[in-house]
């Protein structure tokens, strides 16, 4: 599975959303439900496209499966990729400032507000090149993504 006659392996997609909510900046992380690979630990919320969708169509779906929001447009800004045991994914980055509703953990997680450095531990290691650029833009030294 995942892997191509040629024997390369296969990217999995991934729309991953960055929320910034609009007082303060703060970035939104959520826990990994029991069950999934790295359980437990902290990502940007999104998960995989399916067969045929957009990463927009992809991320609205995430969000609103797992938080209960609802976003109206969404960017890809970075993509990144991350080799994984479990998958090779290919992560395609948004950021989403505007959204409708209110934030219901409908898969058991956590959910917290974050400035940069992140305190919440341990972060999936995919999500590092892009809190290097987040510290990158607010004018933050290169420790402020560390994650370690
Ligand atoms: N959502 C999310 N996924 C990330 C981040 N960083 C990162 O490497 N990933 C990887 O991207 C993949 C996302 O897949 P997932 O298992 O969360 O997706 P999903 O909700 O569609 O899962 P399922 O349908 O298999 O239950 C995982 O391999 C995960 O390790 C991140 O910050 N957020």
């Amino acid at each position: 599975m995942n892997t191509s006659p040629t024997g390369t392996r296969k990217h999995t997609e991934v729309a991953v959303g960055i929320l910034i909510r609009a007082q303060d900046d703060a970035l939104l992380l959520s826990t990994r439900p029991e069950g999934k690979p790295y359980a437990g630990y902290w990502e940007f919320p999104g998960g995989k496209l399916e067969a045929g969708e957009t990463v927009e169509a992809a991320l609205r779906r995430e969000l609103h499966e797992e938080l209960g929001i609802t976003i109206a447009d969404a960017e890809v800004w970075k993509v990144t990729e991350h080799d994984y045991p479990h998958a090779l994914v290919r992560l395609h980055w948004c950021r989403v400032r505007q959204w409708d509703g209110e934030f219901e953990m409908r898969e058991g997680q956590a959910m917290r507000w974050q400035q940069l450095p992140l305190d919440v531990r341990p972060v999936l290691p995919g999500a590092q090149p892009v809190l290097v650029w987040l510290a990158e833009e607010r004018g933050l030294a290169a420790s402020a993504a560390s994650i370690d």
